[in-house]
């Protein structure tokens, strides 16, 4: 008898531990999340805003911002794409921020929304775009971005008369290094690790000194290491898509780095993957260009843009893209390795 008062006294004592322990950690975790994160409830609206903490958003005024925010119209729109529109918003002549508006009422742009937000808020690299916080009302979601004053990479390559002269080959190889160890980062450094999905040249963004950082993870996968992610439906862009994602519907590092190869053509020949000239021709960029490679005669594929340039480094950067154009997904290098054999093409520019 005396045994079993025991027992229960003990099964008792380990039950009070546990609950007092997870209490413990739950309040520890809610101190450093609200150390982190600036949370105000804008009553008006019935929305929830979340500043992330950074120097930039350190003397932001949460009042001035909403305010501002609710006033942006037509006019301050930068870009839009299949998961919001974009707009400039100026809170000061020092303070900038490139606001994504995503309407409610489609559940895929919700959780288009919440994989940005999973994926992107602990980030800090060099070459990605940065998160600076969020909103959350009845009516829409608002992701509150580092502005980007030079554009995304389809815009400097394939846009029009706008564009003052085109990009240079310095420029071009510093963002095919930039690019590559951002997503090196988001496949080998990030915990979990990060499949992006999406990768295009309108998905990469400038920055003041042309530095690559990568944005839109509207369809990032978070994956456990050793696994990747099967989904039901494709998802992504044509043109960009490597082969395999077609049959498995498996979206993989591999994936990404193919679509990288794909980035890579476009900065080497100039040319979008879906140029119209190959649709008539019944081809693709990267069936072209591997005729092209084949032949050995990657002058012929050269973007005519490009006037001054190391024969050399544009032939190394064409050997790279072939590789993560390789159809068989396990023949193709990690985005490590993708970054490492960029780095040595020109190891005094960067
Ligand atoms: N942080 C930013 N700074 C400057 N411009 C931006 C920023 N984020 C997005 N943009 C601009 O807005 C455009 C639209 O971005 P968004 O991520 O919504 O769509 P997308 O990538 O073009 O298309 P989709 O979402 O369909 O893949 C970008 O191409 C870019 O030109």
């Amino acid at each position: 008898m005396a045994g079993s008062t025991t027992l229960a006294l003990y099964i008792t004592i380990s039950c009070v531990a546990f609950v007092i322990s997870k209490i413990i950690i739950s309040s520890l975790l809610y101190r450093r999340w609200t150390r982190k994160h600036r949370i105000v409830r804008d009553t008006l609206s019935g929305g929830k805003l979340v500043i992330l903490r950074s120097p930039t958003t350190q003397s932001l005024s949460t009042k001035v911002f909403m305010k501002k925010t609710m006033k942006l119209s037509n006019k301050d729109i930068i870009g839009s794409g299949g998961h919001g529109t974009v707009y400039r918003l100026a809170i000061d002549d020092t303070i900038t921020f490139a606001v994504k508006r995503l309407n409610k009422g489609n559940s895929d742009r919700e959780r288009g929304f919440e994989r940005e937000l999973d994926a992107m808020a602990d980030i800090k690299h060099r070459n990605i775009v940065s998160l600076y916080g969020y909103y959350i009302a009845p009516q829409f979601n608002l992701l509150v971005y580092e502005l980007m004053p030079n554009g995304n990479l389809d815009t400097l390559l394939h846009g029009t008369a706008s564009i003052a002269k085109p990009l240079d080959w310095p420029t071009r190889y510093k963002i095919a290094v930039g690019t590559a160890r951002g997503l090196a980062y988001l496949h080998h450094d990030c915990v979990p690790h990060i499949i992006h999905r999406d990768i295009k040249s309108s998905n990469i963004l400038l920055d003041h000194n042309m530095e690559a950082r990568v944005s839109d993870f509207g369809l990032a996968t978070l994956i456990k290491p050793d696994h990747s992610h099967v989904s039901t439906i494709v998802a992504g862009t044509f043109g960009y898509l490597a082969p395999e994602y077609f049959e498995t519907g498996r979206a993989t590092t591999k994936g990404d780095v193919y679509s990288f190869g794909v980035v890579l053509l476009e900065l080497l020949t100039g040319k979008r993957p879906t140029d119209e000239s190959f649709i008539e021709e019944g081809t693709k960029l990267v069936t072209w260009v591997k005729g092209i490679l084949e032949l050995k005669k990657e002058e012929h594929a050269v973007d005519k843009a490009l006037s001054c340039y190391p024969m050399d480094e544009v032939k190394k950067v064409f050997h790279v893209a072939e590789k993560c154009l390789e159809s068989d997904p396990l023949e193709r290098p990690t985005m490590a390795e993708v970054y490492k054999m960029l780095e040595q093409v020109n190891t005094s520019s960067i």
